[in-house]
């Protein structure tokens, strides 16, 4: 269990699924989880984490809204794409969609607090990988829908940064090579820095 590897270890293993099972996390537990997305740094307490739950026989319905969105959004994709992507909402063990209460009058720019929801989002798959959970941040021109938006609780100016598929991962994936950190890190020295992971 996950529970016996350091916090460093957690981290550093994380990978994102999509092949998730029952069941997702419920609840208290679930309600944890998305505590830790709360702890992303937050310029000016803007606070504009907005979290849709979307489980059980709910599911079914949103993916019909999703489907609908994409029609509006993407008027020449294939039936088939429409097929494929009503069967991967309806059949996610929970979907959280990742609302964003942006303030464009606020004196902190909007990007900065698109980050803030970034950055919470990855607290939320890190402290669901944490819990024995997986998850995968998926996004669409789906997600500029403003009837889909509106019927997430997400009425301008909100926006959405994206879904997190969620539930238990199906098998253990096989670990996936990740870049090498000295290609993405330097050390300042007052000289001129190219790094590596930007060479040829
Ligand atoms: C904002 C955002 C949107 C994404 N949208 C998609 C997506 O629509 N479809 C997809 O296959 N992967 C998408 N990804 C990538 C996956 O979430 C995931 O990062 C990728 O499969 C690599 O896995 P890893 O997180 O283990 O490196 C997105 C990532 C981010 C940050």
């Amino acid at each position: 269990m996950a529970h016996h590897h350091s916090p460093l270890d957690v981290l550093l293993s994380r990978a994102s699924t999509d092949h998730l099972v029952e069941p997702p996390p419920k609840g208290d537990e679930l309600r944890t989880i998305l505590s830790a997305g709360l702890r992303a740094p937050d310029h000016g307490k803007m606070r504009p984490w907005r979290y849709t739950v979307v489980k059980g026989k709910h599911r079914e319905a949103f993916a019909d809204l999703v489907v609908e969105a994409m029609g509006r959004q993407e008027p020449d994709a294939p039936e088939g794409k429409k097929t494929k992507r009503h069967h991967r909402f309806a059949n996610m063990p929970m979907i959280i969609a990742l609302g964003m209460h942006l303030q464009p009058e606020g004196k902190i720019p909007v990007i900065e607090q698109e980050m803030a929801v970034a950055a919470g989002a990855m607290n939320v798959l890190n402290a669901l990988h944490a819990a024995g959970f997986g998850g995968m941040w998926v996004t669409g021109p789906f997600c500029e829908d403003r009837v889909l938006l509106e019927s997430l609780g997400l009425p301008e100016p909100h926006r959405l940064a994206g879904f997190l598929f969620v539930g238990t991962p199906a098998k253990h994936s096989d670990e996936r090579k990740r870049p090498e950190i000295d290609d993405y890190m330097a050390v300042w020295k007052g000289d001129a820095i190219t790094f590596a992971a930007d060479a040829g």
